[in-house]
């Protein structure tokens, strides 16, 4: 039954389509039979029976027994002894009722999936089998796959259903079953036959296919997760190369950044997925997050073991008559050649930190393989993402930044220093440094203030916060060039930074195309213009190797900067795209509004930091 409250709030609303229908009827009579039909108690129990089965239809009710039919029959026996009580006689009348003998006879049907389409009628000699359930399935043959993968069992020697791929035809038949025996195949029987035997059988069908197949003992369905679960990539993959997957053709291959619905994860090993936003919407095999997590772990740590080269005392580096002011060219703010010398000046400590790393810490280290993504709308008045270039040190983060600003310096945007060195001529606040105190840089320092800072030549630098919120809000995209570690100072929703992490080209590479680079040193530095030497590409690419192993994860691109030219037209590209996107892909965290969906997705793929 209704309640008062909904009965009154259905009144209320047919009357107000009634008041609004008023001017368009033109005939009294219109007008009062659509009255008492909107005000008719029986479409407004229709309405709730909707409501409720709508309900339902959310929560997927599983039958709790399929003979409902025949235990109401028995119930209303029974009551015929219990006396005629008001009760009893109320509910022997409803059991009575035709509509409610139906209702349960529809029950048991959907109870026993009685729904599914008639088979042809068993041939005779199936009866003759000694198993007790057989089930002959006919499915229409189509261009698309079965979507099932088969396997011989080891001890019995019977083809078995390995895998059903969800979204093919198999698994939309809702026939053919995970652990399902496969006796005959078009009238075939497969006994002692090998599972590559069997697809010839099935290309010679024309246009059916029939099994026989011995069904395999119920099993618990996965639980289906309403909401679901999509992943970005952060490995390739290519299934042609592992030789451990069980079904080549039954595989997705994916790139690193690919985003993937994860549609089962039902197998520790296998996982089933599919691209986003690919119209072949059947699932393939991918190695789980735990598969891919042990592989790393079981690979061999190269850098332990590469031979470090040692430097003939006689090498001297190669000269270039070139000037490096010729080469840089621009001066623009943000891009102080200082600030960033202070990793350089730090190179040897990193690569001795790199090396301490490879042989201590490695273990505890995830090897990257999957992290949660959910769709994010850009709306107009949205801030665009903050744009983080990473990359070990003399790579070309700082050319690539360079460039982007000249190619549109009204996109984009750098970030302002903090220093507390002193301001020289030719310099002005607020465009190349603010220029601060030492106590005040220091108070910004424990007030947190900056992503990240460093001393140099006795002289604080540092990037702050504040200042990317004030390029932010300026409508322009943030160039920010930070190490790799200080990511997660703002990988937050609040900047939603968009990470390339720029990669050396191999070592000849790296020979030819920096043959008249120079590696530049800060001004005050007594050396200032220093040419790249073979340790210097060797240092870079380990550097690369041992930033992609700790920060990967949170690499959304990698840009290999060999030809400078070709790695700009790459990055440019890649920023256009992030900045006209209207649907974008970020860390499921980022969008967790309540702590119980933050713990979901931490929990389900971890987004370590
Ligand atoms: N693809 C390239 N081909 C040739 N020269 C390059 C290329 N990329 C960068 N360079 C040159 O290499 C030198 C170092 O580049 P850059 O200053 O951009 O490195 P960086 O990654 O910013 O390093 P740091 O953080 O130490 O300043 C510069 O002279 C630059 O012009």
């Amino acid at each position: 039954m209704l309640s008062r409250a909904e009965h009154r709030g259905l009144c209320g609303i047919f009357s107000s389509v009634m008041s609004g229908t008023e001017s368009h009827t033109d005939r009294e009579e219109d007008y009062r039979f659509l009255h008492s039909m909107l005000m008719e108690k029986k479409l407004h129990m229709l309405f709730k029976i909707h409501e409720r089965l709508k309900h339902f239809e959310n929560r997927s009710p599983a039958p709790v027994q399929e003979e409902a039919s025949s235990l109401a029959l028995d119930l209303a026996e029974e009551l015929i002894y219990q006396g005629w009580r008001n009760e009893v006689k109320q509910l022997f009348a409803l059991l009575s009722k035709p509509h409610f003998k139906s209702l349960l006879c529809v029950h048991d049907a959907v109870a026993q999936r009685d729904f599914e389409p008639a088979l042809p009628p068993i041939p005779d000699d199936v009866l003759d089998d000694e198993e007790d359930s057989v089930k002959i399935v006919s499915l229409v043959k189509t261009k698309e796959p079965l979507g099932a993968t088969i396997k011989r069992d080891e001890s019995t020697g019977a083809i078995v259903v390995a895998r059903i791929m969800k979204g093919g035809a198999a698994d939309k038949s809702g026939l053919i079953h995970e652990g399902d025996e496969l006796k005959e195949v078009n009238g075939v029987s497969l006994q002692h036959r090998k599972p590559k035997e069997i697809l010839p059988l099935l290309a010679r069908s024309k246009s059916e296919v029939k099994f026989k197949i011995i069904p395999a003992l119920c099993t618990e369905e996965e639980p289906t997760d309403k909401e679901k679960l999509f992943v970005r990539a952060l490995f390739d993959y290519d299934p042609s190369e592992d030789p451990t997957i069980p079904c080549k053709d039954a595989a997705v291959a994916f790139k690193r950044g690919d985003v993937l619905q994860i549609v089962s994860t039902e197998d520790d090993t296998w996982w089933q997925a599919c691209h986003v936003g690919d119209s072949n919407s059947r699932a393939g095999l991918i190695p789980s997050q735990q598969l891919h997590e042990r592989r790393v772990a079981l690979q061999r740590p190269q850098a332990l073991f590469k031979p470090r080269r040692v430097k003939p005392p006689d090498e001297q580096p190669v000269t270039e008559d070139v000037d490096y002011r010729a080469i840089t060219g621009i001066h623009v703010a943000g891009l102080r050649r200082s600030f960033r010398l202070g990793r350089k000046a730090s190179w040897a400590t990193e690569a001795a930190r790199f090396r301490r790393w490879s042989t201590g810490v490695h273990g505890s280290i995830c090897p990257p393989t999957y992290i949660e993504v959910m769709r994010y709308h850009r709306e107009p008045k949205d801030r665009h993402r903050l744009v983080v270039l990473v990359g070990p040190s003399g790579v070309g983060v700082n050319e690539l930044k360079r460039r982007l600003l000249i190619s549109n310096p009204d996109r984009y945007g750098v970030t302002v220093p903090y220093t507390t060195r002193e301001k020289r001529r030719q310099e002005s606040e607020g465009v190349d440094y603010h220029f601060v105190p030492v106590h005040m840089f220091e108070e910004l320092i424990l007030d947190h203030r900056f992503i990240e800072y460093g001393s140099h030549g006795g002289h604080y630098y540092g990037t702050s916060l504040d200042s990317v919120h004030r390029m932010m809000a300026e409508g322009k995209v943030c160039l920010l060039d930070v190490h790799p570690s200080k990511i997660k100072r703002v990988y937050t929703s609040e900047f939603k930074p968009y990470v390339v992490f720029v990669k050396p080209p191999c070592i000849e590479e790296l020979r030819v195309t920096r043959r008249r680079a120079k590696f530049v040193c800060d001004e005050e530095d007594a050396n200032p213009v220093r040419i790249f030497s073979e340790e210097n590409f060797e240092d870079m690419i380990d550097m690369a190797e041992s930033m992609e192993t700790q920060y990967g994860h949170l690499f959304d691109r990698v840009i290999v900067n060999g030809d400078i030219a070709t790695a700009f037209r790459a990055l440019r590209a890649d920023l256009e795209r992030i900045y006209e996107a209207e649907i974008q892909w970020v860390p499921a965290d980022w969008t967790c509004s309540s702590p119980a969906n933050a713990r979901r997705s931490c929990s389900h793929l971890a987004g370590w930091i």
